[in-house]
């Protein structure tokens, strides 16, 4: 070979071996090496504060007085519309849920009722059947256009007697609230705590390259955070990461729990409207696709009303099944609260109107309208749903309108929240069945869309398992 020839092969091994070194420092650079380095730190912080990855609010229920406007964060935009993973084979607006509502159900028999009295004769009445809470309500025609009773006209309602003042009411022991969160310690934990986990585990793991990242995405979209607030948080993880230089486990966990409580939107507004105003109840409407919990959660948001010194009364205004009317006639009765209720096939909006009636009367301090999810005609639900609404507020305003979804159904939730916001302005979501699926990021999805909070989470089917929602505690049950 000649001296050029060496020359240039010497010349493009340099070049290579720059290009080698160039390559490695860039990649470094990508890379993110986290260290245990406070370890120490964090296990002593754990030995503080309880690590068991639990749901613990740490207040109460927060109820407010409606009226007032509600100081909501704007809502995100979505720049990416959300993506829907399930279209098929889920149940839609007007359709059966998962399971068929008409299937045998076990109702609340879980709630165990105290030993009767020895001296008190048992009463096996079938709830359907006792006389007491029956009422004649409103017929469906007077309810359609003008007919219906304007608030001056004479209540169309046939008061019976109060049944807490003429029977004797067995009625459940109710806990008080801050002894009921305890309990729900650990429920959040069991369904989405692998999520958390498994979110640490690859940030907190060492070297965090393009595999992991992709990793963490796929984690995110798994626990159905959508794929726009997965977006944000990815782009926020990766800035913040290098911004704040996160070099130790303990440092990336307190950056993703900032940064998935900021996705929440901690400062909406979640009190519960249920404080009466000076002439009349509060109005809480309960509305959702059949088989979500709403009869559930009416009951369960009663006593804890009933708990909290309130007198209630529930208006069954699900006339499509009559055994929800007796499923909540049965919790009425078990947490002391009364139920206005009308016959099978009856005009929820005449049921409705009756009990909000009914309680301005009795000067009782709240009215929980437990809604049908599901009408005879599919078509029919939305407007039936406004209808409901208009009829109620020809006696008083409709103060908190709580949306019912069922978080073991995901994205399709969302479809039903979109449906069900069009028809009426929902102000506040539930979110139940968070004990049975490890997708609660539907949480994120729903807020972001709606711009509405979270204001309740169901745990289980017991009676005290609902909790208030708190962006904070959430995340920490999370995180583990
Ligand atoms: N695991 C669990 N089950 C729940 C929760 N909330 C309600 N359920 C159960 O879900 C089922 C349906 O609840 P319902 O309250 O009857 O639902 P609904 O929306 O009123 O149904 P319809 O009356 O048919 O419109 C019942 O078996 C409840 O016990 C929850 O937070 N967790």
């Amino acid at each position: 070979m000649t001296t050029g020839a060496w020359i240039a092969v010497a010349v493009v091994v340099a070049v290579l071996i720059i290009a080698l070194a160039v390559g490695l420092v860039l990649q470094r650079r990508r890379r993110i090496s986290l260290s245990s380095a406070d370890t120490t730190a964090a296990v002593d912080e754990g030995k503080k504060k309880d690590r068991s990855g639990g749901y613990t609010a740490g207040t109460g229920f927060n109820f407010s007085q409606g009226g007032s406007t509600p100081t909501l964060d704007p809502p995100k935009p979505s720049p990416v519309p959300v993506e829907r993973t399930d279209t098929d084979d889920q149940p839609r607006v007007g359709d059966d849920a998962a399971i068929p509502r008409d299937a045998p159900r076990r109702g609340i028999t879980n709630v165990g009722l105290p030993d009767p009295v020895a001296e008190q004769p048992v009463d096996d009445t079938p709830v359907a059947e006792k006389p007491v809470v029956e009422k004649t309500v409103t017929t469906p025609d007077e309810v359609e256009g003008d007919d219906f009773p304007s608030a001056e006209d004479p209540a169309p309602v046939d008061i019976a007697p109060d049944p807490i003042a003429t029977a004797t009411p067995v009625i459940d022991d109710i806990d008080p609230t801050a002894g009921r969160l305890d309990r729900l310690r650990g429920r959040l934990s069991r369904s989405q705590n692998a999520v958390g986990r498994s979110l640490l585990g690859l940030l907190g793991g060492g070297d965090l390259d393009e595999d992991s990242w992709e990793e963490v995405e796929d984690t995110l979209l798994v626990a159905d955070l959508g794929s726009a607030t997965t977006n944000e948080i990815m782009t926020t993880l990766r800035e913040q990461m290098a911004v704040r230089n996160v070099r130790t486990e303990a440092q990336a966990r307190a950056l993703l729990r900032e940064v998935l409580i900021d996705q929440l939107s901690p400062n909406m507004d979640r009190a519960i409207r249920a404080l009466p105003h000076g002439d009349r109840p509060s109005v809480l409407l309960v509305v959702g696709v059949n088989g979500t919990g709403k009869t559930t959660t009416t009951g369960k948001l009663a006593r804890v009303l009933v708990a909290d010194g309130r007198r209630v009364v529930l208006a069954a205004a699900d006339t499509f099944r009559a055994a929800a009317a007796d499923q909540l006639q049965t919790w009425a009765e078990r947490v002391g609260a009364e139920v206005v209720r009308g016959k099978e096939g009856a005009d929820p909006a005449a049921v409705a109107f009756d009990a909000v009636t009914k309680g301005i009367t009795d000067g009782v301090d709240v009215v929980l309208v437990d809604t049908a999810g599901r009408l005879h005609t599919k078509t029919g639900l939305m407007d039936e749903l406004g209808k409901v609404k208009r009829v109620i507020e020809k006696k008083a305003p409709v103060d908190d309108v709580l949306l019912v979804l069922d978080a073991t159904i995901g994205q399709n939730g969302l479809t039903q929240a979109r449906v069900f916001a069009q028809m009426v302005d929902i102000t506040g979501v539930v979110l139940t069945k968070l004990d049975g699926t490890a997708k609660g990021g539907i949480v994120f999805q729903v807020q972001r869309e709606l711009g509405v909070p979270v204001k309740l989470v169901g745990l289980g089917e017991g009676a005290d398992d609902l909790a208030p929602f708190e962006p904070a505690a959430f995340v920490d049950a999370l995180l583990g």
